[in-house]
């Protein structure tokens, strides 16, 4: 089931608030959903993500705008007339029942002529346990499992009533690390398997970027940009989405362009074809710095950290936004770890130049 929404807005009004006392959670999106891809909803906390699922799965009524669900507008549907199934931060579920109990809950609770039989709804709480691979669990109380089991519970819950669209809603935040990175390929996987659309909210880039098919990057409720997680890294449209993507961050310096090349604390760097002369905010992601005994960014050299098949660099320039940058490189890369400098070519592949009031991308000839 594709999704689609159509210039969605969704104003709060808290009187108190300071200004007008309304919050604008989601401003005039617009994007669609893919049938059968898993998207992810990233931006930091209060950027409006849980009111966008809210919206989409009719616990919030939006101000303006549509959302359709493949040709249908269900934008005046109530939730349960959806077929939507979601899954909160904090699973849910009901203490008193077993694991059986607890998925066939929302089964024994459908109305009218969706009704099933006894044996239907035991079938389809078998098949619903069997995604999630927690058959041997069935008797237990929630309270007799560990986080990551009660989790795939309360999603087997949300895939009993065979939804169209599954929401989880920062699902894997109780959860261990550990377990977090099991729980989160699990999803995938059953996601995979069930082909259902799905839409995971989470603040973590790294849980976003590996699970996702496609990201929304959210900010302040206005959409900054949506595409393949690679692709929205790779060519990002802003100073913010190329700052949200990457661990280590992107680096971020203070530059100029000089007669078609970029200069940092008056070194020319890179050449920069097609650009005019401006000052520039530079993003240089921590794998774009090449060590070269010539580079033309010489920086002070701090600490080298050994992390197995590559090192990283911790270095100062006078021009760089943050006291150190970080550069990422292979071990065998000639760094000399006694010295005080260290000079780097760049990959030009691998920085980016944006407007230093706006934060919007620069792009030149390149
Ligand atoms: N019921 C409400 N009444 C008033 N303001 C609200 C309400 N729900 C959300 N907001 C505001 O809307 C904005 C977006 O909130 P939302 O919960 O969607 O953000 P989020 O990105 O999911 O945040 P988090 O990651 O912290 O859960 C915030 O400024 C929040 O304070």
């Amino acid at each position: 089931m594709n999704i689609q929404l159509e210039h969605l807005t969704k104003t709060f009004h808290s009187p108190g608030r300071k200004s007008s006392g309304e919050v604008v959670a989601v401003n005039d999106f617009t994007f669609e959903i893919p049938d059968g891809q898993l998207i992810g909803l990233l931006g930091p906390s209060g950027c409006g993500k849980s009111t966008t699922l809210n919206l989409i799965c009719g616990l919030e009524q939006p101000t303006s705008g549509k959302i359709f669900f493949g040709d249908r507008d269900v934008t005046d549907l109530p939730p349960e007339l959806r077929g939507v199934g979601m899954v909160f931060q904090n699973y849910a579920l009901y203490p008193h029942l077993t694991v059986r109990k607890n998925i066939l809950f929302p089964l024994e609770n459908l109305k009218g002529k969706e009704r099933l039989t006894k044996e239907e709804m035991a079938r389809r709480v078998d098949q619903a346990a069997g995604l999630v691979q927690i058959q041997e669990l069935m008797d237990r109380k929630p309270s007799e499992l560990s986080g990551g089991q009660q989790q795939r519970v309360a999603i087997a819950r949300a895939l009993v009533k065979m939804p169209h669209v599954l929401l989880l809603d920062e699902p894997l935040s109780n959860l261990d690390a550990r377990l977090r990175l099991q729980t989160r390929e699990e999803i995938r996987k059953i996601q995979r398997s069930t082909k259902i659309t799905t839409v995971f909210v989470t603040h973590d880039q790294e849980e976003a970027m590996s699970i996702s098919d496609r990201i929304v990057v959210m900010k302040e409720g206005v959409l900054q940009q949506i595409g393949a997680p690679q692709q929205v890294y790779d060519d990002p449209a802003n100073l913010f989405v190329a700052k949200f993507l990457g661990t280590p961050p992107i680096n971020v310096f203070d530059g100029q362009i000089q007669s078609g090349m970029l200069c940092l604390g008056g070194e020319a760097v890179l050449p920069v074809p097609g650009l005019t002369d401006q000052c520039v905010t530079v993003g240089i992601r921590p794998e774009g710095f090449l060590p070269q005994t010539d580079g033309p960014l010489s920086c002070t050299l701090n600490s080298v950290e050994v992390m197995g098949r590559d090192i990283s660099v911790v270095a100062s320039h006078p021009a760089c936004q943050s006291p150190t940058l970080r550069a990422i490189i292979t071990a065998d890369a000639p760094v000399d770890r006694n010295a005080s400098t260290v000079r780097f070519a760049l990959k030009p592949e691998k920085v980016f130049l944006f407007q230093p009031d706006s934060g919007q991308r620069i792009r030149g000839a390149r």
